[in-house]
């Protein structure tokens, strides 16, 4: 049983030199994106892969970095490959995203809801999902914005993947203790980690748990912080690692 993980992108929101950080995520059977932002459709095509070569997205969040790319998935799988992909996301962000997010640019006679777009799969928080024979999802609620549902993701019970969020260390903490054997963060390389955890904050982490964490959604700066990470090694953008070995 193998899951990989491939990154589209490692940049944060603004990052330039790197694309949004959205994954793929793969078995031998399901290939999903994990987040579909803004650069997505691009990074996609730069990787050489077109939208009917997966499954379906999984989503975390609604801001523009993490699902900017859906407006495009969605018509061309309408269009172009007359198939519906599915859409795995938490039951609180459903309505959200079609009311806030795609329903200006993509209603229009026969296409009213989520549902007419994407086969949509609602999670709940702290249930576990088997996607397939190989791989399980399971959403955590995690702080990111005031106010703003956002989900981090556990996958297998060993892979813990934080999207966007706040430094929790008693929840990386337990999440050891668990069983979780690799951490993939966002990571803030410059100013107050005001809505992510910070480089700074992840590097006051132990080394039982640095040891076990990679970066991600990281900023343009990276190059200056190479070797100053402590424990924790950034992720490589299109770089296809194996999560669950
Ligand atoms: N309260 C907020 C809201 C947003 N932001 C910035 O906007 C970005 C949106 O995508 P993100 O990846 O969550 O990172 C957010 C912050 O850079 C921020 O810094 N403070
Ligand atoms: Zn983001
Ligand atoms: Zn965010």
């Amino acid at each position: 049983m193998t899951v990989k993980l491939q990154m589209l992108g490692t940049g944060s929101a603004f990052a330039k030199r790197y694309a949004n950080n959205n994954g793929i995520i793969s078995t031998s059977n399901t290939k999903l994106f994990i987040d579909c932002g803004i650069t997505a459709p691009l990074a996609l095509h730069q990787l050489g892969l077109t939208f009917d070569q997966l499954d379906g997205v999984i989503i975390t969040h609604l801001h523009g970095d993490h699902v900017g790319g859906l407006e495009e998935y969605g018509f061309q799988m309408m269009f172009r490959y007359k198939r519906k992909p599915k859409l795995y996301i938490a039951t609180t962000l459903v309505e959200p995203l079609w009311e806030n997010t795609l329903k200006g640019g993509m209603s229009q006679p026969g296409l009213e809801c989520l549902e007419d777009v994407f086969d949509v799969h609602p999670l709940e928080p702290d249930t576990n999902y088997a996607i397939d024979d190989e791989l399980s999802i399971r959403l955590i609620q995690t702080p990111h914005i005031p106010d703003k549902s956002s989900y981090s993701l556990l996958v297998n019970e060993t892979f813990f993947y934080s999207a966007d969020m706040r430094f929790q260390p008693q929840l990386l903490e337990q999440l050891v203790q668990q069983g979780v054997t690799s951490i993939w963060h966002d990571c803030q390389l410059v100013g107050a980690g005001e809505v992510h955890a910070t480089i700074t904050e992840l590097l006051s982490l132990p080394p039982s748990i640095q040891s076990r964490v990679s970066l991600m959604h990281y900023g343009d700066e990276r190059s200056e912080w190479e070797g100053r990470t402590g424990l924790m090694p950034f992720i490589e953008p299109h770089h296809v690692y194996t999560i669950d070995s």
